[in-house]
């Protein structure tokens, strides 16, 4: 398929610039004014728009076991939903149970996610340590384009790793030229105060927030990033969603860490009050880790991605329907951990970000798609509109409106976090791999599109 994409303003993370943009076999071949269009060309009209790296979401669930239940989007129905939203590729998680074999983890997600409809990766999940996790670690680098790993400091007696894994893991990423991220909790912590809440009573959602505050986050990231300090890797946290985590990293690079940073767009715009709603099936529906918290830490996550402390936004897109998360209907410790957001993510950083005289464009295309690009060494495959590039590209109509909510979402949850919430800005074309996959509306997401893409280690050269 040959695209012409005409008449609009291409944004990147380092400029912006009138300029037409020819899409060719997958790849974006011609950026440039007044380009003709060839016979065959499918030509999207995008004046008065802006044309912009595809979304990158760094951080998705889809299809993942969890807490006893599996996510409601699968890798087609989120990949699908995402393109709706216009993020062209996802990077999920294999996450092997405790003494499986990371390659046994990892052929099996490769297998649940040939169905994705967009380009997906994975970071895989060090979540036990022996010899086999050191030789896997390096088959996975070496042989199938893996560069990060990813470990869980919460999910006490499931998935959590403790802190010999940890060093362990993050000097083997080292030696291989990967970035080990960390969902930074005590788990420990968490586990203790989930049972006083319990044994005091307090069962319902509200007490999912009580059981993970900021110093249970902050205590983590200062101990992740004290170990990458000590041994010199690199480290990416994911979902920070406090001042004092935010602090520990806003530190360490000031002292010349390298140390990343991601916030959720969940985070960044929804507050601790919806774990007291009064309808517990609505309040249950927000229980994530680490939880939403109060407005003065949403402050603090802005400021650190218009800081350059923070890097990337996500979205931990995890989705469980109103009938699993009431599995937790007596006890918050067992309501599954996970909300949706990846068709809606770009449209809410514009929106909260762009709009409100936050972030430039360039800045939003940085922090939704060209970090990411680079952090993980997919760049300038990904996160760019430049010749060379594969064709992931979004037309994005900056006065469009849309009123978010789970009647109109793609996604196979039935529930909506950020439902109401009307934003300006929204994507009206997405192409996907060289592909028309979304037009005013329009989804034409393709089952089993979406290709595995490759990370190469760090410090190779081509
Ligand atoms: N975030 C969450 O609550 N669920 C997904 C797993 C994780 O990222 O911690
Ligand atoms: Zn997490
Ligand atoms: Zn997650």
């Amino acid at each position: 398929m040959t695209i012409l994409i005409r008449g609009g303003t291409v944004v990147n993370a380092d400029r912006a610039f009138r300029a037409d943009v020819l899409t060719e076999g997958g790849k974006i071949v011609a950026v440039g004014e007044n380009l003709e269009a060839p016979a065959h060309a499918t030509v999207v009209d995008a004046g008065g728009q802006y044309v912009m790296p595809g979304g990158i979401d760094p951080h998705t669930h889809m299809q993942l076991p969890f807490m006893g239940t599996v996510t409601a989007d699968d890798f087609y129905t989120g990949t699908a939903a995402g393109l709706a939203g216009g993020t062209t590729t996802i990077i999920d998680f294999v996450i092997p149970d405790p003494k499986q074999r990371l390659m046994d983890a990892f052929h099996t997600w490769r297998g649940w996610a040939e169905k994705a409809a967009a380009d997906y990766t994975f970071h895989v999940a060090v979540t036990w340590w022996d010899d086999s996790v050191h030789e896997d670690m390096g088959t996975l680098v070496k042989e199938h384009g893996v560069n990060s790993f990813k470990h869980f400091m919460a999910y006490k007696n499931a998935i959590m790793a403790d802190d010999e894994t940890l060093v362990k893991s993050f000097r083997r990423a080292l030696e291989l030229g990967a970035i080990p991220t960390v969902h930074a909790e005590n788990g420990e912590l968490v586990y203790q105060l989930q049972r006083e809440l319990v044994a005091k009573g307090i069962r319902g959602p509200e007490a999912h927030p009580l059981s993970r505050p900021p110093e249970v986050e902050a205590e983590a990231a200062n101990r992740a990033i004290a170990i990458a300090g000590v041994l010199g890797t690199p480290v990416y946290i994911v979902h920070v969603s406090c001042a004092e985590s935010l602090e520990a990293i806003t530190r360490a690079r000031a002292r010349g860490q390298r140390v990343y940073g991601e916030a959720l767009a969940g985070h960044l715009v929804i507050d601790d009050s919806v774990y007291r709603h009064p309808d517990p099936e609505v309040a249950r529906a927000y229980v994530m880790s680490p939880p939403f918290r109060s407005s003065h830490h949403q402050t603090a996550l802005w400021q650190g991605l218009q800081g350059g402390n923070l890097h990337t936004t996500a979205t931990d897109h995890c989705t469980f329907c109103a009938g699993q998360k009431a599995m937790g209907a007596d006890d918050f410790t067992r309501i599954p951990n996970g909300c949706g957001g990846v068709e809606e993510r770009m449209a809410v950083v514009w929106d909260a970000g762009v709009n409100t005289g936050r972030l430039t464009p360039s800045e939003f295309v940085r922090i939704t798609s060209t970090n990411a690009a680079q952090i993980f060494n997919i760049y300038p495959r990904k996160g760019s509109v430049s010749v060379g590039a594969d064709a992931d590209i979004v037309v994005w109509d900056p006065h469009g409106t849309r009123t978010l909510s789970a009647a109109t979402q793609h996604s196979k949850g039935d529930f909506n976090v950020f439902e109401g919430r009307t934003v300006r800005g929204i994507p009206t074309h997405t192409v996907a791999a060289g592909k028309l996959v979304y037009a005013n509306g329009d989804l034409r997401a393709e089952r089993g599109a979406g290709r595995y893409v490759e990370r190469p280690a760090f410090g190779t050269t081509p």
